[in-house]
Protein backbone atom coordinates (compact mmCIF):
# COMPACT_ATOMS: atom_id res chain seq x y z
CA UNK A 1 0.00 0.00 0.00
CA UNK A 2 1.07 3.37 -0.79
CA UNK A 3 -0.81 6.53 -0.28
CA UNK A 4 -0.92 9.42 -1.97
CA UNK A 5 2.38 11.20 -2.44
CA UNK A 6 2.08 11.12 -6.21
CA UNK A 7 3.64 14.74 -6.70
CA UNK A 8 7.14 13.81 -4.35
CA UNK A 9 7.04 10.52 -6.48
CA UNK A 10 7.26 13.04 -9.71
CA UNK A 11 9.62 15.46 -8.64
CA UNK A 12 11.75 12.73 -6.91
CA UNK A 13 11.44 10.56 -10.88
CA UNK A 14 12.20 13.41 -12.40
CA UNK A 15 15.81 13.93 -10.82
CA UNK A 16 16.66 10.36 -11.00
CA UNK A 17 16.27 10.70 -14.79
CA UNK A 18 17.86 13.91 -15.64
CA UNK A 19 21.17 13.43 -17.23
CA UNK A 20 23.14 15.36 -14.78
CA UNK A 21 24.45 15.37 -11.31
CA UNK A 22 21.61 15.72 -9.01
CA UNK A 23 21.52 16.18 -5.18
CA UNK A 24 18.64 15.59 -3.70
CA UNK A 25 17.47 16.24 0.14
CA UNK A 26 14.33 14.60 1.56
CA UNK A 27 13.50 15.64 5.63
CA UNK A 28 10.45 15.24 7.98
CA UNK A 29 9.42 14.05 10.63
CA UNK A 30 10.43 10.26 12.14
CA UNK A 31 7.37 7.95 10.80
CA UNK A 32 6.39 9.73 8.14
CA UNK A 33 7.67 8.03 5.03
CA UNK A 34 11.11 9.35 3.95
CA UNK A 35 12.54 5.86 3.37
CA UNK A 36 9.13 4.08 1.55
CA UNK A 37 8.87 6.89 -0.78
CA UNK A 38 13.04 7.27 -1.80
CA UNK A 39 12.45 3.17 -1.89
CA UNK A 40 9.66 3.27 -4.62
CA UNK A 41 11.40 5.98 -6.51
CA UNK A 42 14.23 3.28 -7.45
CA UNK A 43 11.98 0.38 -7.35
CA UNK A 44 13.44 -0.82 -10.74
CA UNK A 45 16.49 1.11 -10.47
CA UNK A 46 19.87 -0.21 -9.53
CA UNK A 47 20.82 1.74 -5.89
CA UNK A 48 22.84 1.23 -3.47
CA UNK A 49 20.46 2.13 -0.25
CA UNK A 50 22.49 2.70 2.92
CA UNK A 51 20.74 3.51 6.43
CA UNK A 52 23.60 5.29 8.53
CA UNK A 53 24.02 4.22 12.17
CA UNK A 54 25.34 5.50 15.43
CA UNK A 55 29.45 4.52 14.27
CA UNK A 56 31.31 2.93 12.09
CA UNK A 57 29.85 3.93 9.46
CA UNK A 58 32.67 4.20 6.86
CA UNK A 59 32.86 0.09 7.18
CA UNK A 60 29.28 -0.84 7.08
CA UNK A 61 28.70 1.66 4.47
CA UNK A 62 31.55 0.07 2.03
CA UNK A 63 30.16 -3.53 2.71
CA UNK A 64 26.46 -2.27 1.41
CA UNK A 65 28.02 -0.71 -0.99
CA UNK A 66 30.01 -3.51 -2.40
CA UNK A 67 26.66 -5.79 -3.30
CA UNK A 68 25.95 -3.40 -6.18
CA UNK A 69 29.65 -2.28 -7.15
CA UNK A 70 31.61 -4.77 -6.51
CA UNK A 71 35.54 -3.27 -7.00
CA UNK A 72 34.39 -0.66 -3.65
CA UNK A 73 36.07 -3.66 -1.84
CA UNK A 74 39.91 -1.94 -3.34
CA UNK A 75 38.76 1.73 -2.00
CA UNK A 76 40.44 2.62 0.60
CA UNK A 77 38.59 3.50 4.25
CA UNK A 78 37.67 6.82 3.38
CA UNK A 79 34.51 8.50 1.84
CA UNK A 80 36.23 10.38 -0.97
CA UNK A 81 37.43 7.13 -2.23
CA UNK A 82 34.38 5.06 -2.19
CA UNK A 83 32.64 7.68 -4.53
CA UNK A 84 35.14 7.72 -6.86
CA UNK A 85 33.94 3.91 -7.10
CA UNK A 86 30.43 4.88 -6.97
CA UNK A 87 30.22 7.75 -10.33
CA UNK A 88 26.76 7.64 -12.25
CA UNK A 89 24.94 5.66 -9.60
CA UNK A 90 22.56 6.76 -7.23
CA UNK A 91 22.97 6.27 -3.75
CA UNK A 92 20.93 6.98 -1.24
CA UNK A 93 21.82 7.51 2.42
CA UNK A 94 19.36 7.70 5.04
CA UNK A 95 19.49 8.94 8.39
CA UNK A 96 22.60 11.07 7.00
CA UNK A 97 22.61 12.94 10.47
CA UNK A 98 23.80 9.89 12.20
CA UNK A 99 27.02 10.17 10.25
CA UNK A 100 26.98 14.18 10.88
CA UNK A 101 27.03 12.86 14.95
CA UNK A 102 30.28 10.28 14.11
CA UNK A 103 32.30 12.76 12.52
CA UNK A 104 30.83 16.55 11.95
CA UNK A 105 33.76 16.70 9.09
CA UNK A 106 31.36 14.98 6.89
CA UNK A 107 29.51 17.88 5.51
CA UNK A 108 32.96 19.67 4.08
CA UNK A 109 33.75 16.44 3.25
CA UNK A 110 30.75 15.81 1.17
CA UNK A 111 31.25 19.48 0.04
CA UNK A 112 34.72 18.71 -1.14
CA UNK A 113 33.69 15.44 -3.14
CA UNK A 114 30.39 16.79 -4.57
CA UNK A 115 33.09 19.41 -5.99
CA UNK A 116 35.47 17.26 -6.96
CA UNK A 117 34.26 14.16 -7.57
CA UNK A 118 30.71 14.24 -8.88
CA UNK A 119 29.36 17.65 -9.87
CA UNK A 120 30.30 16.80 -13.43
CA UNK A 121 28.67 13.48 -13.32
CA UNK A 122 25.66 12.01 -13.72
CA UNK A 123 25.39 10.09 -9.99
CA UNK A 124 21.93 11.04 -7.94
CA UNK A 125 22.86 11.53 -4.44
CA UNK A 126 19.91 11.21 -2.16
CA UNK A 127 19.92 11.83 1.69
CA UNK A 128 17.15 11.60 4.15
CA UNK A 129 17.17 12.51 7.30
CA UNK A 130 14.48 12.98 10.06
CA UNK A 131 16.12 15.54 12.86
CA UNK A 132 14.11 18.58 11.67
CA UNK A 133 16.71 20.93 13.75
CA UNK A 134 20.12 19.05 12.50
CA UNK A 135 18.63 18.79 9.04
CA UNK A 136 17.63 22.51 9.17
CA UNK A 137 21.02 23.85 10.66
CA UNK A 138 23.34 21.41 9.23
CA UNK A 139 22.20 20.43 5.90
CA UNK A 140 20.09 23.10 4.23
CA UNK A 141 20.94 26.24 6.01
CA UNK A 142 23.01 28.58 4.29
CA UNK A 143 25.57 28.04 7.22
CA UNK A 144 26.28 24.62 5.69
CA UNK A 145 29.06 23.76 3.43
CA UNK A 146 26.26 22.08 1.63
CA UNK A 147 24.64 25.13 0.84
CA UNK A 148 24.19 25.54 -3.20
CA UNK A 149 25.46 21.87 -3.42
CA UNK A 150 21.94 19.92 -3.29
CA UNK A 151 19.50 20.34 -6.52
CA UNK A 152 16.55 19.61 -4.71
CA UNK A 153 14.75 19.49 -1.20
CA UNK A 154 11.47 17.66 -0.86
CA UNK A 155 10.19 18.16 2.97
CA UNK A 156 7.60 14.94 3.79
CA UNK A 157 3.96 16.35 5.28
CA UNK A 158 1.88 13.97 7.32
CA UNK A 159 -1.06 12.55 4.89
CA UNK A 160 -4.38 14.50 4.70
CA UNK A 161 -7.65 13.70 6.73
CA UNK A 162 -9.08 12.51 3.52
CA UNK A 163 -6.23 9.71 2.24
CA UNK A 164 -7.24 8.00 5.83
CA UNK A 165 -10.01 6.74 3.69
CA UNK A 166 -7.95 4.90 1.98
CA UNK A 167 -6.25 3.33 4.81
CA UNK A 168 -9.39 1.96 5.68
CA UNK A 169 -12.41 2.01 3.27
CA UNK A 170 -14.87 0.51 5.52
CA UNK A 171 -14.73 2.91 8.15
CA UNK A 172 -17.32 5.59 9.17
CA UNK A 173 -15.98 9.44 8.59
CA UNK A 174 -16.76 9.45 12.30
CA UNK A 175 -14.42 6.80 13.33
CA UNK A 176 -11.96 8.19 10.85
CA UNK A 177 -12.24 11.26 12.65
CA UNK A 178 -11.38 9.29 16.25
CA UNK A 179 -8.60 7.52 14.26
CA UNK A 180 -6.96 10.94 13.20
CA UNK A 181 -7.16 12.79 16.80
CA UNK A 182 -4.84 9.81 17.47
CA UNK A 183 -2.61 8.96 14.46
CA UNK A 184 -2.84 12.45 12.60
CA UNK A 185 -1.83 11.47 8.85
CA UNK A 186 1.13 9.69 10.04
CA UNK A 187 1.46 6.38 7.90
CA UNK A 188 3.41 4.53 10.64
CA UNK A 189 0.64 4.72 13.27
CA UNK A 190 -2.27 4.33 10.48
CA UNK A 191 -0.69 0.87 9.57
CA UNK A 192 -0.68 -0.45 13.03
CA UNK A 193 -4.54 0.38 14.13
CA UNK A 194 -6.89 -2.38 13.11
CA UNK A 195 -10.78 -1.52 13.42
CA UNK A 196 -12.59 -1.31 15.12
CA UNK A 197 -10.35 1.67 17.06
CA UNK A 198 -11.03 1.32 20.25
CA UNK A 199 -10.38 -2.41 20.77
CA UNK A 200 -7.26 -1.56 18.86
CA UNK A 201 -6.26 1.14 21.21
CA UNK A 202 -7.47 -0.73 24.43
CA UNK A 203 -4.64 -3.71 23.31
CA UNK A 204 -1.89 -1.66 22.35
CA UNK A 205 -2.17 0.69 25.49
CA UNK A 206 -2.18 -2.64 27.54
CA UNK A 207 1.25 -4.30 25.50
CA UNK A 208 3.91 -3.70 27.99
CA UNK A 209 6.51 -3.22 24.70
CA UNK A 210 4.15 -0.88 23.06
CA UNK A 211 5.34 1.91 21.06
CA UNK A 212 2.74 4.51 22.56
CA UNK A 213 4.98 4.29 25.91
CA UNK A 214 8.11 5.26 24.18
CA UNK A 215 7.44 6.93 20.91
CA UNK A 216 7.24 10.06 22.41
CA UNK A 217 10.39 10.24 23.95
CA UNK A 218 12.08 8.87 21.15
CA UNK A 219 10.95 11.85 18.82
CA UNK A 220 12.00 13.99 21.55
CA UNK A 221 15.47 13.27 21.77
CA UNK A 222 15.61 13.36 18.32
CA UNK A 223 15.38 17.21 18.63
CA UNK A 224 16.31 18.10 22.50
CA UNK A 225 19.08 16.85 24.25
CA UNK A 226 17.18 18.30 27.64
CA UNK A 227 13.83 17.32 26.70
CA UNK A 228 11.99 17.66 30.38
CA UNK A 229 10.90 22.04 29.56
CA UNK A 230 9.94 21.29 26.06
CA UNK A 231 7.56 18.01 27.26
CA UNK A 232 5.85 20.50 30.01
CA UNK A 233 5.13 23.12 27.49
CA UNK A 234 3.42 20.35 25.28
CA UNK A 235 1.20 19.16 28.09
CA UNK A 236 -0.12 22.60 28.80
CA UNK A 237 -0.82 23.44 25.21
CA UNK A 238 -2.64 19.87 24.65
CA UNK A 239 -4.73 21.06 28.17
CA UNK A 240 -5.82 23.93 25.81
CA UNK A 241 -3.16 26.57 27.20
CA UNK A 242 -2.24 28.30 24.15
CA UNK A 243 -1.62 31.95 25.12
CA UNK A 244 1.69 32.28 26.01
CA UNK A 245 0.09 33.55 29.95
CA UNK A 246 -1.67 30.57 29.85
CA UNK A 247 1.59 28.31 29.15
CA UNK A 248 3.00 30.06 31.80
CA UNK A 249 0.47 29.99 34.45
CA UNK A 250 0.18 25.98 33.93
CA UNK A 251 4.32 25.40 34.06
CA UNK A 252 4.17 27.70 37.46
CA UNK A 253 6.78 30.11 35.47
CA UNK A 254 5.12 33.43 35.63
CA UNK A 255 8.58 35.18 35.41
CA UNK A 256 10.91 33.07 33.09
CA UNK A 257 11.19 33.88 29.83
CA UNK A 258 9.89 30.29 27.76
CA UNK A 259 10.03 32.10 24.49
CA UNK A 260 13.09 30.38 23.69
CA UNK A 261 11.85 26.88 24.04
CA UNK A 262 8.60 27.86 22.38
CA UNK A 263 10.72 28.96 19.07
CA UNK A 264 12.86 25.97 19.23
CA UNK A 265 9.31 23.74 19.61
CA UNK A 266 8.25 25.52 16.57
CA UNK A 267 10.93 25.06 14.39
CA UNK A 268 10.75 21.38 14.93
CA UNK A 269 7.65 21.88 14.33
CA UNK A 270 5.85 20.48 17.22
CA UNK A 271 3.81 23.08 17.78
CA UNK A 272 2.96 26.16 15.15
CA UNK A 273 2.05 29.71 16.12
CA UNK A 274 -1.16 31.15 15.04
CA UNK A 275 -2.24 34.82 14.30
CA UNK A 276 -5.93 35.97 14.13
CA UNK A 277 -6.22 35.93 10.47
CA UNK A 278 -7.42 39.76 10.11
CA UNK A 279 -3.99 40.54 11.53
CA UNK A 280 -0.20 40.48 9.82
CA UNK A 281 1.96 38.26 10.25
CA UNK A 282 3.74 40.26 12.53
CA UNK A 283 1.14 40.59 15.15
CA UNK A 284 2.09 39.98 18.75
CA UNK A 285 -0.74 38.38 20.08
CA UNK A 286 0.47 34.59 18.80
CA UNK A 287 -1.52 31.54 19.86
CA UNK A 288 0.44 28.44 19.85
CA UNK A 289 -0.95 24.82 18.61
CA UNK A 290 0.26 21.27 18.85
CA UNK A 291 1.38 20.76 15.22
CA UNK A 292 0.38 17.28 15.42
CA UNK A 293 -2.24 14.94 16.34
CA UNK A 294 -0.06 12.34 17.90
CA UNK A 295 1.87 14.21 19.60
CA UNK A 296 -1.96 16.57 21.00
CA UNK A 297 -3.03 12.63 22.02
CA UNK A 298 -0.09 11.39 23.89
CA UNK A 299 0.53 14.67 26.32
CA UNK A 300 -3.65 15.01 26.52
CA UNK A 301 -3.93 11.14 27.26
CA UNK A 302 -0.97 8.63 27.75
CA UNK A 303 1.51 11.35 29.33
CA UNK A 304 -0.82 12.35 32.00
CA UNK A 305 -1.50 8.51 33.09
CA UNK A 306 1.90 6.49 32.33
CA UNK A 307 2.42 5.42 35.97
CA UNK A 308 -0.88 3.61 35.76
CA UNK A 309 -0.24 2.58 32.42
CA UNK A 310 2.86 1.23 33.74
CA UNK A 311 1.10 -0.93 36.72
CA UNK A 312 -1.90 -1.98 34.30
CA UNK A 313 -4.81 -0.90 36.11
CA UNK A 314 -5.43 1.70 33.13
CA UNK A 315 -8.50 1.47 31.60
CA UNK A 316 -9.40 2.98 28.43
CA UNK A 317 -12.75 4.32 28.76
CA UNK A 318 -10.54 6.83 30.68
CA UNK A 319 -9.73 8.05 27.67
CA UNK A 320 -13.06 7.86 26.20
CA UNK A 321 -14.96 9.97 28.53
CA UNK A 322 -12.54 12.82 27.32
CA UNK A 323 -12.14 11.92 23.81
CA UNK A 324 -14.83 13.91 22.55
CA UNK A 325 -13.34 16.82 23.85
CA UNK A 326 -10.31 16.95 22.63
CA UNK A 327 -11.61 15.59 19.06
CA UNK A 328 -13.67 19.74 19.09
CA UNK A 329 -9.77 20.60 18.51
CA UNK A 330 -9.05 17.80 15.82
CA UNK A 331 -12.62 18.08 13.91
CA UNK A 332 -11.43 22.57 13.62
CA UNK A 333 -8.30 21.17 11.96
CA UNK A 334 -10.83 18.09 9.65
CA UNK A 335 -13.73 20.89 8.79
CA UNK A 336 -10.31 23.36 7.95
CA UNK A 337 -9.33 20.49 5.09
CA UNK A 338 -13.29 20.04 4.11
CA UNK A 339 -13.55 23.71 3.20
CA UNK A 340 -10.48 23.91 1.24
CA UNK A 341 -11.18 21.08 -0.60
CA UNK A 342 -14.95 22.48 -1.49
CA UNK A 343 -12.86 25.47 -2.26
CA UNK A 344 -10.83 23.87 -4.98
CA UNK A 345 -14.20 22.27 -6.37
CA UNK A 346 -15.86 25.93 -6.70
CA UNK A 347 -19.07 24.43 -4.09
CA UNK A 348 -18.70 27.80 -1.98
CA UNK A 349 -20.52 30.72 -2.46
CA UNK A 350 -17.01 32.42 -3.61
CA UNK A 351 -13.51 31.30 -3.68
CA UNK A 352 -11.46 32.45 -0.48
CA UNK A 353 -7.87 32.80 -0.62
CA UNK A 354 -7.34 32.92 2.86
CA UNK A 355 -8.47 30.59 6.06
CA UNK A 356 -7.47 30.79 9.67
CA UNK A 357 -9.39 31.32 12.90
CA UNK A 358 -10.32 34.87 14.48
CA UNK A 359 -10.49 36.20 18.09
CA UNK A 360 -10.08 39.45 20.49
CA UNK A 361 -10.38 39.35 24.10
CA UNK A 362 -12.81 36.63 25.05
CA UNK A 363 -14.59 35.93 21.43
CA UNK A 364 -13.71 33.51 18.68
CA UNK A 365 -14.41 32.28 15.32
CA UNK A 366 -13.51 28.71 14.57
CA UNK A 367 -13.15 29.67 11.38
CA UNK A 368 -12.90 32.41 8.76
CA UNK A 369 -12.40 32.52 5.14
CA UNK A 370 -11.74 35.52 3.15
CA UNK A 371 -11.63 37.14 -0.66
CA UNK A 372 -9.93 40.81 0.08
CA UNK A 373 -10.62 41.37 -3.27
CA UNK A 374 -14.18 40.70 -3.71
CA UNK A 375 -14.78 42.05 -0.08
CA UNK A 376 -16.33 38.55 0.84
CA UNK A 377 -15.87 36.73 4.29
CA UNK A 378 -17.60 33.19 5.39
CA UNK A 379 -17.52 32.90 9.47
CA UNK A 380 -17.38 29.03 10.55
CA UNK A 381 -18.89 27.27 13.42
CA UNK A 382 -16.77 24.00 13.89
CA UNK A 383 -18.75 21.30 16.44
CA UNK A 384 -17.83 17.74 17.27
CA UNK A 385 -21.54 17.35 18.40
CA UNK A 386 -24.64 16.04 17.32
CA UNK A 387 -27.38 19.56 16.91
CA UNK A 388 -30.85 19.99 16.70
CA UNK A 389 -32.41 23.01 15.27
CA UNK A 390 -32.42 24.94 18.01
CA UNK A 391 -28.73 24.37 18.90
CA UNK A 392 -28.34 25.91 15.17
CA UNK A 393 -30.04 28.62 15.38
CA UNK A 394 -28.41 29.58 18.85
CA UNK A 395 -24.84 29.02 16.93
CA UNK A 396 -26.23 31.20 13.98
CA UNK A 397 -27.25 34.53 16.26
CA UNK A 398 -24.13 33.90 18.18
CA UNK A 399 -21.94 33.92 15.51
CA UNK A 400 -23.72 37.01 13.47
CA UNK A 401 -23.45 38.49 16.20
CA UNK A 402 -19.13 37.63 16.74
CA UNK A 403 -19.01 38.53 12.87
CA UNK A 404 -20.22 42.44 13.75
CA UNK A 405 -16.89 42.43 16.20
CA UNK A 406 -14.39 41.41 13.12
CA UNK A 407 -14.66 45.14 11.73
CA UNK A 408 -15.30 43.64 8.25
CA UNK A 409 -18.38 46.20 7.96
CA UNK A 410 -18.16 46.42 3.95
CA UNK A 411 -17.86 42.51 3.08
CA UNK A 412 -20.38 40.55 2.11
CA UNK A 413 -21.01 37.79 5.48
CA UNK A 414 -22.01 34.30 4.77
CA UNK A 415 -22.11 31.96 7.68
CA UNK A 416 -21.68 28.44 7.97
CA UNK A 417 -21.77 25.46 10.90
CA UNK A 418 -19.70 22.42 10.42
CA UNK A 419 -20.98 19.23 12.95
CA UNK A 420 -20.81 15.77 13.29
CA UNK A 421 -24.72 15.36 12.65
CA UNK A 422 -27.53 18.06 12.57
CA UNK A 423 -30.71 17.36 12.14
CA UNK A 424 -32.89 19.02 9.02
CA UNK A 425 -30.15 20.69 7.84
CA UNK A 426 -32.60 21.90 5.01
CA UNK A 427 -34.39 23.95 7.17
CA UNK A 428 -31.48 26.85 7.15
CA UNK A 429 -31.52 27.32 3.60
CA UNK A 430 -29.45 30.78 4.07
CA UNK A 431 -26.66 28.86 5.59
CA UNK A 432 -23.78 26.69 4.63
CA UNK A 433 -24.68 23.80 7.01
CA UNK A 434 -22.33 20.40 6.67
CA UNK A 435 -22.04 17.67 8.66
CA UNK A 436 -20.09 14.11 8.04
CA UNK A 437 -22.77 13.28 5.54
CA UNK A 438 -21.33 15.68 3.19
CA UNK A 439 -17.55 14.71 3.84
CA UNK A 440 -18.30 12.15 0.67
CA UNK A 441 -18.72 15.44 -1.55
CA UNK A 442 -15.63 16.76 -0.69
CA UNK A 443 -13.15 14.28 0.64
CA UNK A 444 -13.87 11.21 -0.87
CA UNK A 445 -10.64 9.91 -2.97
CA UNK A 446 -10.32 7.40 -5.65
CA UNK A 447 -8.96 4.42 -3.82
CA UNK A 448 -6.20 3.61 -6.19
CA UNK A 449 -4.17 0.70 -4.54
CA UNK A 450 -5.36 -2.72 -5.01
N1 LIG B 1 2.53 6.78 1.48
C1 LIG B 1 2.41 5.73 2.28
N2 LIG B 1 1.33 4.92 2.22
C2 LIG B 1 1.22 3.85 3.03
N3 LIG B 1 2.12 3.51 3.95
C3 LIG B 1 3.22 4.26 4.07
C4 LIG B 1 3.43 5.41 3.24
N4 LIG B 1 4.58 5.98 3.59
C5 LIG B 1 5.09 5.22 4.58
N5 LIG B 1 4.30 4.19 4.87
C6 LIG B 1 4.54 3.17 5.92
O1 LIG B 1 4.78 3.86 7.14
C7 LIG B 1 5.89 3.33 7.83
C8 LIG B 1 6.95 4.41 8.05
O2 LIG B 1 7.49 4.78 6.80
P1 LIG B 1 9.05 5.05 6.57
O3 LIG B 1 9.87 4.05 7.28
O4 LIG B 1 9.25 5.27 5.13
O5 LIG B 1 9.16 6.44 7.34
P2 LIG B 1 10.45 7.30 7.67
O6 LIG B 1 10.04 8.73 7.54
O7 LIG B 1 11.59 6.85 6.85
O8 LIG B 1 10.61 6.91 9.18
P3 LIG B 1 11.87 6.96 10.17
O9 LIG B 1 12.48 8.30 10.01
O10 LIG B 1 11.21 6.77 11.49
O11 LIG B 1 12.75 5.84 9.77
C9 LIG B 1 6.41 2.18 6.99
O12 LIG B 1 5.96 0.98 7.57
C10 LIG B 1 5.80 2.40 5.63
O13 LIG B 1 5.51 1.18 4.99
Amino acid sequence: MFINREEKLKALNEKLNSNKFEFVVIYGRRRIGKTKLALKSVENKEHIYYLAVEGDNLKHFKRYASKVVLTIEYAKEDWEAYFNFLKDKIIIIDEFPNLIKENPNILSLFQRIVDVHLKDTKTKLIILGSSISMMGEKVLSYKSPLYGRKTGVLKIRPLKFKHLKEFFPNATWKELVEIYGFADGIPYYLEKIKLPFWDYLGEEIKRIDSFLRYEVDFLMRYEFEEPTTYKKILEAISFGNHSLGEIKNYLGLRHSDITPYLKNLIETEFIEREIPITESSKAKKGKYYIKDNFIAFYFRCIFPNLSAIEEGIFDIDEIKSDYNQYLGFVFEKVAKEFLIELNKMNKLPFKFLNIGRWWKKEEEIDLMAINKKEKKALFVEVKWRNLKDRDVKKIFNDLERKSELVGLDNYEKYYSIIGKEIKNKENFKDYLVFDLEDFDIALNVKISHP
